[in-house]
């Protein structure tokens, strides 16, 4: 089941530039930093209200961040749900016919286990199914 919108990924050149443009813009500041190297991000969050902005930027050349950005410049770069349980929402979601990115739950940022559903199957929007570590170590 999917719960909510956990967060929205922004694609950003910068990172310092666009932690202040965003600290101005929301009037806090971020809180938590972390790099993913598997992805090839570095990211930054902030908390608003129930879901989080992450901020993107691209650590090596070939980073889908980077790509992206070639491609289609800074901006919106995925939207991701938070679901109640990643491996059976997969399962629900290809039998639906979507592709998944990745067949198994991946280390994302903030303590979570993602997923990515291909955006040629989403008009277009790069779709991120999550679920935090603790509740699936709780299980
Ligand atoms: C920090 C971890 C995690 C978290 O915990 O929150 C993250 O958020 S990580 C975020 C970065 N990681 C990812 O994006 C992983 C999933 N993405 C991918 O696997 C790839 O980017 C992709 C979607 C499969 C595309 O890769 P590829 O085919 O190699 O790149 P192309 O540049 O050739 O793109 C093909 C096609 O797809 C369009 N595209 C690419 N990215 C997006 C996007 N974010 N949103 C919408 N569309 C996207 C791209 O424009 C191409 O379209 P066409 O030109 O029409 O063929
Ligand atoms: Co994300």
């Amino acid at each position: 089941m999917m719960l909510k919108v956990e967060h929205i990924g922004i694609a950003v050149r910068e990172m310092e530039k666009s932690k202040d443009l965003f600290s101005k813009l929301f009037n806090k500041t971020a809180y938590k930093e972390e790099a993913v190297e598997s992805e090839g991000v570095i990211t930054s969050f902030f908390q608003m209200g129930e879901t989080k902005i992450e901020l993107l930027e691209a650590s090596n050349d070939n980073s889908p961040i980077a790509k992206f950005i070639q491609k289609k410049g800074e901006g919106i770069h995925h939207i991701a749900y938070e679901v109640e349980d990643i491996e059976l929402e997969m399962e629900r979601l290809k039998n639906e016919g979507f592709t998944l990115i990745n067949d198994k739950p991946k280390k994302g940022a903030d303590n979570k286990m993602v997923c990515f559903l291909h955006p040629k199957d989403t008009n277009g929007v790069l779709i991120e199914l999550c679920q935090e570590i603790r509740t699936i170590d709780a299980e």
